[in-house]
């Protein structure tokens, strides 16, 4: 058996909104992430996990910030994307490991939410998806609030 592995690590900045949308799952907050996209920083970590495990680039490569395409779409997008050029090399998914850095909002409410659509669009078992949290206990950019960070680490197994 084949095994290959991949992590992903992102950053979106707060600004001006009363929703952020994170692993799919939309939650009301008082502030919005901004980014080129709807600012999934935790589906772009999958994504870019997945990419990396394939050793096939980075989510900037496959779907550019520059390409107004990608103005305002939906992160599930990238992810099908990197799912299926996983199937499409002959791996199947073993599981994926996120990690959602912030105060707020707080995950741990959503995070069966948040495994339930990324499986979904995985087409996973939701044993296979772990999504969880932690604080930055108030330091660096997102202990003061200014945006969320994420990393997730993917492995993959050959079908
Ligand atoms: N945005 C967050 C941050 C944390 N949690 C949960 O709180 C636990 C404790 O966080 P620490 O940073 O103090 O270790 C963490 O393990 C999560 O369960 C959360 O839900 N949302
Ligand atoms: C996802 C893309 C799509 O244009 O835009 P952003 O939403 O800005 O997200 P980022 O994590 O900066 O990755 C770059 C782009 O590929």
């Amino acid at each position: 058996m084949r095994v290959r592995l991949g992590n992903g690590y992102d950053v979106h900045r707060f600004g001006p909104g009363d929703h952020v949308i994170l692993c799919g799952v939309k939650i009301p907050h008082d502030q919005a992430l901004m980014g080129h996209s709807d600012a999934d920083v935790g589906m772009h970590a999958i994504t870019d996990a997945l990419y990396g495990a394939l050793a096939k680039g980075d989510i900037g490569r496959h779907f550019p910030p520059s390409d107004p395409q990608w103005k305002g779409a939906a992160s599930e997008i990238f992810l099908r994307h990197a799912v299926e050029l996983v199937r499409n090399e002959g791996y199947e998914i073993s599981n994926v490991d996120c990690t959602l850095v912030c105060e707020y909002p707080k995950i741990g409410p959503h995070a069966g939410a948040m495994t339930a659509a990324l499986a979904k669009i995985m087409d996973l078992p939701a044993d296979r998806i772990s999504v969880k949290a932690t604080t930055s206990e108030r330091l660096g950019f997102t202990g003061r609030g200014e945006g969320i960070a994420s990393l997730a680490t993917a492995a993959l197994i050959s079908a």
